[in-house]
């Protein structure tokens, strides 16, 4: 006979002040946590068009000296009407002492990036350190993201991308909202 299986006994928190207590390294980026949704902008010099896009992302933890981040986001029409899925990603975000972050984002195109940056002040910045591809993936060779909290329940986030034989330039800008909303 096995064991029934148990809830997990170890949920992530999504709030400072939830249970478990955040590991003290967090502590620069303690404003991140939780769930995050707004709207972006984007646009490429290889794409035909810009365009508009929704999304949601989350930031939890466990009590160690990581986040757990994840972001979806699906493109929308002129409207506002959803269009279609877009880019997803999920990873972990490596606090360090002195604000040093290094993430680890993985997406479902083939791309796996580690970036290296530093937070402080409610703000974090991010730029390639490595990007891995799977063999079918497009190429990406490197990648910028900052993300700031302008206040306590805005995250605005910009992403440069070197791709496609392109420089690094502007991909993407998105006004997230704690909680959803825009
Ligand atoms: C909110 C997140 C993102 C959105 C909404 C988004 C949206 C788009 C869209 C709409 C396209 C055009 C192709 C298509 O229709 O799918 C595209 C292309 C592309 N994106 Fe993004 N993207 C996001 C994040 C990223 C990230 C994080 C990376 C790389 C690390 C990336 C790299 C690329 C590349 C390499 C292309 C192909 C360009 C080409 O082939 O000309 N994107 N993106």
């Amino acid at each position: 006979m096995s064991d029934p299986v148990q809830k997990h006994p170890y949920p992530d928190a999504l709030r400072p002040g939830a249970a478990p207590a955040p590991h003290p390294l967090l502590a620069p980026l303690l404003g991140f946590l939780g769930t995050w949704a707004g709207r972006g902008r984007g646009e490429y010099p290889t794409l035909a068009e810009d365009f508009t896009y929704a999304q949601e992302v989350t930031f939890s933890h466990d009590g160690r000296p990581f986040l757990h981040y994840e972001a979806r986001a699906w493109l929308l029409d002129a409207d506002g009407r959803p269009l279609r899925p877009s880019a997803r990603e999920s990873g972990w975000w490596r606090l360090q002492p002195d604000g040093r972050v290094e993430a680890l984002i993985t997406q479902p195109t083939g791309v796996a990036e580690i970036s290296v940056g530093r937070a402080a002040d409610g703000a974090v910045d991010l730029t390639t350190h490595q990007v891995a591809l799977a063999p079918t993936a497009k190429r990406v060779d490197a990648t910028r993201r900052r993300y700031t909290l302008t206040d306590e329940d805005t995250l605005t986030f910009v992403h440069d991308l070197a791709a496609v034989g392109q420089p690094m330039q502007h991909h993407l800008s998105a006004r997230l909202r704690r909680g959803g909303g825009n």
